[in-house]
């Protein structure tokens, strides 16, 4: 008997039938792919993150982002929340005021930078110099005060990954900062994940880097965007000279010089209890090659001696002393009032002595081990 010939309705049936299976199929595949994914619990709560910090700061909820883009968006950081403000950086009002015409202006003032090729703003800058003297000081300053969207880029983010997840958020960094604009994406020590590119790097580097430069190229020659990539190294003599090429804005922070210590220690020492007898002409004499992070530990260091020195006293037994807090004795009258006097206000002022003694102990640290003491070792 000849087989009977599909009619309609069965192929119609055979045709859904075959349509459901592969619809469950798909979805089981994408489902168990989606459990065995090590980066997914990370990217949900990036995306929570990211939710909440964009709600914060007052990005409007119709701007769609990618997942990729709500991975770096976790990086963005609230100008607000910054600390540092112009006022915090000591002895660098040439760079600073450098910053605010090459950086602060063009973003502020943006109809003035329109029409004209040649003084389009920069979309690179780069800050660098030794460790230690207020590269990422500026940085953030910079952010507070131009009040613009600032990512600040963990490069471990981007290279810490599946192969070519990378490349999407290297590309995810630049879109998220064009649907923000105006945006600057910092990178801390530019040097380790931008240095001059070698025969021996890694394939997937080496093509993040290229992507990188490319997507970069595309900001420069497009005048109507306002991102711009914000770099700090210590070492410019290792990142590529393609990515030099590409910073014009680059500002050198050196070792503070004597008058730049001198105000560096001012601003340290600025709102605490000091003795009239400091003498800061002579202490920023003897703090010749000291970074602005050496002289803020000299600083503390100087303001431990009047602690330790109220610690090793008498009235401080009530505190338990050095030992630690030990329990506070039922007893006189007098021993209440000790109490509810706040602590600092029985620390005598810190002197140029301190500062003396914290001097001696730094270099000598130094000579010793190329580095500093830290204050915490001094109570040992
Ligand atoms: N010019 C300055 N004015 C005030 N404080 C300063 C200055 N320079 C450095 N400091 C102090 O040193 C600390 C370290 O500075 P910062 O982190 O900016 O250095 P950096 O140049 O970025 O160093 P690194 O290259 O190691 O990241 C600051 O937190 C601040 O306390």
């Amino acid at each position: 008997m000849p087989d009977r010939a599909f009619d309609r309705s069965e192929l119609l049936s055979l045709l859904l039938r075959t349509a459901v299976a592969s619809a469950i199929t798909y979805l089981g595949v994408k489902w168990a792919v989606d459990m065995m994914d090590p980066t997914r619990k990370r990217r949900q709560e990036d995306k929570k993150r990211a939710e909440r910090l964009m709600t914060r700061l007052g990005i409007d909820k119709n701007v769609h982002l990618t997942d990729y883009e709500m991975s770096i968006a976790c990086q963005l950081v609230e100008p607000v929340s910054i600390q540092v403000s112009w006022d915090s950086i000591a002895g660098l009002d040439s760079v600073i005021q450098e910053l605010k015409e090459t950086v602060i202006l063009p973003i502020q003032n943006r109809h003035l930078f329109r029409g004209s090729q040649l003084i389009q703003p920069p979309k690179g800058v780069l800050l660098h110099g030794p460790p230690g003297c207020g590269k990422t000081l500026l940085a953030k300053a910079t952010a507070r005060e131009a009040c613009t969207r600032f990512i600040n880029l963990e490069i471990s983010s981007l290279t810490d990954k599946w192969y070519g997840e990378s490349q999407k958020l290297c590309a995810a960094v630049f879109s998220l900062a064009v649907k923000l604009e105006p945006c600057i994406i910092f990178i801390d020590e530019i040097d380790s994940f931008l240095r001059a590119r070698a025969t021996h790097d890694h394939e997937a580097t080496a093509m993040m880097k290229a992507m990188f430069m490319s997507l970069w190229d595309g900001l420069i020659s497009d005048s109507e965007r306002c991102v711009l990539v914000m770099g700090a190294t210590n070492r410019p003599q290792d990142v590529d000279k393609a990515i030099l090429r590409r910073m014009p804005a680059a500002f050198h922070i050196g070792k503070p010089t004597l008058p730049q210590r001198k105000s560096i220690l001012h601003l340290v020492m600025r709102g605490e209890s000091a003795s009239d007898d400091i003498d800061f002409n002579r202490l920023a004499k003897l703090t010749d090659g000291f970074t602005g992070s050496d002289l803020r530990e000299l600083c503390r260091t100087a303001a431990i001696y009047p602690v330790r020195d109220y610690m090793t006293s008498p009235s401080a037994t009530v505190f338990g002393g050095l030992s630690g807090a030990g329990p506070v004795p039922d007893g006189p009258s007098s021993v209440t009032r000790e109490l509810s006097r706040p602590p600092t206000a029985q620390l005598r002022p810190i002197t140029q002595a301190d500062f003396d003694r914290a001097i001696s102990k730094m270099k000598e640290s130094k000579s010793h081990t190329g580095g500093l003491l830290s204050t915490d070792d001094m109570l040992d």
